[in-house]
């Protein structure tokens, strides 16, 4: 570990540095190395292209896992694990170092603590038995007395990219104004319309009063954009601005391109930070507890689930049907059914479903007409994929970033409902579909959101000032972190149906489990019944193919489904 010199300052938190008792893993012969980082071989000038994709975090991108190499792992006692984000010192070691800006700032200078300690970490697992081991932990975010660029020296940018989410701009006008105030810099430019804007010329010049009103507006100031990202021309464009901080605000895909930006500016020894902020209205983004924006998705959806009951009271066998955002996940669809308490069914991509028999959609809804002649039903986007065939299927399959295109399950489902029940002519239902997706996700950020966008910014900022790199700052167990890029794109962060959320919100709307899925399958197979509309043709279809799945691929329920993740996660 680095040692830390003992100048004092009006404003430090080092009462007394301990050096912790920390091993490096010795991937070699798994045995613990004292006070050692193990680092990547380094190749400054020249090295191929092919060595940046051949390292593991590069390799990361396209999917599979990072090399032990790359990680820095750091254990101590009683199964203590950092996993360390790099630092520029990692392969430029004689940077010089500057003290802190912050020690003659008036507003922070009456803050006693106000430097986090070097040895301070986050655990990610906090609730512990008494034997179990401390687990894995990440470097704690926030402001170091020493610092790697002087103010003048800093030449940061900003860019935005995939989909847009409540509070980019906030965090925009955060990292702008926290640079300006906190650290004294001033250059700092914005880059229009994604990744793509690196290579274009535009690009935006960005100070405290550009951006001053910007988080009252939803949508991002810089413009964002799917695909259109090639490592290469993005760190040239870097190289020939003379930008030294770059900040990436985006989701999964965004933190992928941020991580192989990332080895290239370290495989060319340039003294640049790369900084990710992890942006999804999906909140799928593992380790963090969650991304900022989804507060406001929430709270947004309300407003349509306040809707759709209200037209659903007013008529005879009223229903409501309300389409979230959540491609696979349904965070958005769980939470604001829950905090609504107007909602009866809530369906998202983790809990498949099914229509027909007992234990189905058409049965709950009939009976719950009956009951209370009306009912609310929220559907995430990407539920219940798996129901529409092929042949329902968008022509385009995925978008510029290669996401998988969805067919709209609100518009197909609603028609399912009204099929049936014209069919089996048991009630007369009115289905009322609203779908306000987009218009949730271009409102700009509530309060809450406004202040943990200010949180994530700031806690950016002092990483890349302290030098580190290569790393997705956000909240674990409530505490600002640094998590090193590949943990954020190793999985995707998703609602567990076994968990007790799920449970409160099974309980909450009275809903079915869907859990006799496979069962029912099995039966409609054996009766096989001639479908009487386009709608049922499809269902038929995909009732074959979905078994035919579940058999040869799939475990065996949706909890085995679960369970296998949870066991591959972990394991
Ligand atoms: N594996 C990857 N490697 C490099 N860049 C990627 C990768 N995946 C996505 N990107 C880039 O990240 C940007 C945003 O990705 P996208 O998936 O559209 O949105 P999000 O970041 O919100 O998930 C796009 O410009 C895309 O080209
Ligand atoms: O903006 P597009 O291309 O229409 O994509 C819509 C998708 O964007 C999202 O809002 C967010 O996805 P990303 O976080 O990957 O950008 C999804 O919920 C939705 O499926
Ligand atoms: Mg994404």
């Amino acid at each position: 570990m680095p040692t830390v010199s003992s100048a004092t300052s009006a404003i430090s938190s080092f009462a007394s540095i301990s050096i912790p008792k920390v091993r490096c893993f010795d991937p070699a012969n798994s045995s613990p190395v004292a006070h050692q980082h193990r680092r990547r071989p380094m190749n400054f000038n020249g090295g191929s292209p092919d060595s940046a994709a051949a390292n593991g975090v590069a390799a990361m991108a396209n999917g599979s896992p990072p090399s032990i190499s790359d990680m820095k792992i750091v254990t101590g006692e009683a199964g203590y694990v950092l996993e360390d984000v790099p630092h520029l010192t990692d392969y430029l070691p004689d940077l010089p170092t500057y003290p802190n800006p912050l020690q003659d700032n008036p507003s922070y200078s009456v803050v006693k603590q106000y430097f986090v300690n070097m040895d301070d970490t986050v655990a990610q697992t906090i609730v512990v038995q008494k034997n179990s081991p401390r687990g894995t932990h990440f470097r704690r975010a926030g402001p170091r007395q020493k610092v790697y660029f002087e103010s003048d020296e800093v030449h940061a940018c900003i860019v935005t990219c995939g989909g847009l989410c409540p509070g980019l701009n906030t965090v925009i006008r955060e990292i702008v104004c926290g640079l300006h105030h906190m650290y004294g810099v001033s250059k700092v430019l914005g880059i229009e319309g994604g990744y793509k804007g690196f290579y274009a010329r535009n690009t935006i010049t960005l100070t405290p009063k550009v951006v001053n009103d910007v988080h009252k507006r939803g949508g991002t100031i810089l413009g964002t954009s799917r695909g259109g990202h090639s490592t290469s021309k993005i760190v040239d464009s870097i190289e020939d601005r003379g930008i030294n901080q770059v900040y990436i605000i985006g989701g999964d895909g965004t933190q992928r391109g941020a991580s192989v930006i990332f080895e290239e500016i370290r495989r060319r020894g340039l003294k640049v930070a790369v900084i990710g902020i992890p942006k999804t209205i999906d909140n799928d983004i593992p380790v963090i507890d969650k991304s900022f924006g989804f507060d406001t998705a929430v709270e947004e959806a309300q407003r349509a689930i306040n809707a759709a009951h209200v037209e659903s009271e007013s008529i005879e066998n009223g229903i409501g049907l309300v389409k979230l955002m959540g491609r696979y996940s349904g965070f958005i669809a769980m939470h604001a059914t829950l905090a609504s308490r107007d909602v009866d069914c809530c369906l998202i991509p983790e809990s498949p479903f099914y229509l027909e028999g007992p234990g189905g959609l058409y049965e709950y809804v009939e009976r719950k007409l009956k009951e209370d002649g009306h009912m609310v039903i929220v559907i995430a986007e990407g539920a219940g994929q798996e129901l529409l065939s092929e042949s329902m299927r968008n022509m385009q399959q995925a978008d510029a970033s290669g996401n998988k295109l969805l067919n709209d399950v609100g518009l197909w489902i609603s028609q399912k409902i009204k099929d049936h029940f014209a069919r089996t002519q048991k009630l007369v239902i009115n289905l009322k579909y609203i779908d306000p997706t987009y218009m949730i996700r271009a409102v700009p950020s509530n309060a809450s959101d406004n202040v943990y966008c200010t949180l994530l910014a700031h806690s950016a900022i002092h990483g890349a000032m302290a030098g580190y790199t290569g790393f997705t700052v956000g909240p674990v167990n409530g505490r600002h972190a640094y998590i090193p890029f590949y943990r954020i794109n190793e999985t995707q962060h998703k609602v567990v149906i076994t968990d007790r959320m799920w449970a409160r919100l099974l309980s909450s709307t009275n809903q079915p489990s869907f859990l006799d899925l496979k069962e029912v399958a099995r039966k409609k197979t054996e009766e096989a019944h001639q479908p009487e509309t386009s709608y049922d043709q499809v269902e038929a279809a995909n009732e074959v193919t979905r078994k035919k799945t579940e058999e040869t691929h799939q475990p065996e329920t949706p909890y085995d489904q679960v369970e296998a993740a949870t066991a591959k996660e972990t394991g």
